[in-house]
């Protein structure tokens, strides 16, 4: 394969993906709560001038956990495009997806608080 038709296949792929982005953020409830959290995350952030290995944590849990709230919302839609009905397996595929999706947003809420309590404690007892 040539190298322009190489790049331009992997540009118009940047562009589906951009679009399903943006497509997730008008749409989905979840993913709009998520991505208010990490706005006013960033804030604090900017606020108590957390380090740079801090940043970095900060914003892989935002992306992780956003991101696998994406692939939650497609494993629904897959779910209700193959079995629109009530299923059993389909309840259980869905809960699995969703049990996911709690797993990293408990290991978000725990980084965000070994991240901020030490600035909360000084921001208290200075
Ligand atoms: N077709 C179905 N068959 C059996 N159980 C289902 C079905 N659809 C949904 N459920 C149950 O309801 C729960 C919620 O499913 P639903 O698709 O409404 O997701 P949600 O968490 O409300 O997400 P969203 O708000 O993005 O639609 C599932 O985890 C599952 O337990």
């Amino acid at each position: 394969m040539a190298l322009g038709t190489f790049l331009h296949k992997r540009l118009k792929g940047c562009g589906y993906a951009f679009k399903g982005a943006v497509t997730l953020l008008k749409t989905e409830a979840s993913i709009q709560v998520q991505a208010f959290i990490a706005v006013v995350m960033t804030i604090a952030g900017f606020y108590f001038n957390i380090t740079a290995t801090e940043w970095m944590i900060q914003i892989i849990a935002i992306g992780l956990i956003m991101s696998l709230e994406g692939m939650n919302t497609a494993v629904e839609a897959i779910a209700d495009f193959i079995h629109p009905d009530f299923h059993v397996k389909i309840g259980h595929i869905k809960d699995i997806a969703a049990g996911a999706v709690f797993i990293t947003a408990i290991t978000a809420v725990v980084i965000g608080l070994i991240i901020y309590i030490p600035y909360f404690k000084e921001l208290i007892f200075s």
